[in-house]
């Protein structure tokens, strides 16, 4: 894990996050302080999914939450000053309600299917996204069946960037995967 995490970064990945929905608190723990040390002086920021408390034990640059997990407003709390929160929003309405306040950034999808997550929300489609990117005010990370090919249109959709896990991280060569997908990012970006 730590070293897909650091190829992918040494090909162009901007952020990590650590999502294991198998492991208690004391192994993401101990996954994330691995993380933390293979990222340090990267610049690299490590999100950490869902667990609150690992994310303040290793301090973590972030914590992501969605809709059924802790509350914004008491992981808000919770958390120190300036740790980054992202939240997973599939709908305009839940895009609607977003307190920039409270939320840094969302992480929009599913926008396809995918086997990552198999009980994943019905897919939005580049459709979706437009019309959830245009309805919140924060900035906005696509996910969901993401893979080579796809920047384009999901920056053109109106979201800032895209998430990905087998794109790179079910791939033999997770260097060359992130590498393609950076250099598509900036291409669409021009
Ligand atoms: C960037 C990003 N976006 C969405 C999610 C999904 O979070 P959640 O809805 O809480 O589902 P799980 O990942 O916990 O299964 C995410 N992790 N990251
Ligand atoms: C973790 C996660 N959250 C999603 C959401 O829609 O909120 S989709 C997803 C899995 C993304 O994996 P892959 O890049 O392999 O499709
Ligand atoms: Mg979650």
């Amino acid at each position: 894990m730590v070293e897909t995490a650091r190829l992918a970064v040494a090909g162009g990945a901007t952020v990590v996050q650590l999502r294991d929905k198998q492991a208690d608190t004391n192994a993401m723990i101990e996954c994330g302080l691995a993380l933390k040390s293979a990222l340090a002086g990267t610049g690299v920021p490590l999100i950490v999914n869902d667990d609150v408390e690992a994310a303040i034990a290793i301090s973590a640059e972030g914590l992501h939450v969605g809709q059924g997990d802790l509350g914004v407003t008491e992981v808000r709390r919770q958390i120190p000053a300036g740790m980054i929160l992202g939240l997973s929003v599939g709908t305009v309405e839940l895009a609607q309600a977003v307190d920039p306040q409270l939320v840094d950034y969302v992480g929009v999808g599913p926008v396809f299917a995918t086997r990552t997550k198999l009980d994943h929300k019905t897919p939005i489609g580049f459709d979706g996204l437009a019309r959830i990117a245009r309805a919140v005010p924060v900035p906005t990370v696509a996910i969901g069946g993401l893979k080579e090919g796809h920047a384009a249109q999901v920056l053109a959709a109106g979201a800032d960037g895209l998430a990905v896990v087998s794109a790179i991280c079910g791939t033999t060569d997770p260097q060359a995967a992130a590498r393609k997908l950076a250099i598509e990012i900036r291409e669409a970006s021009r």
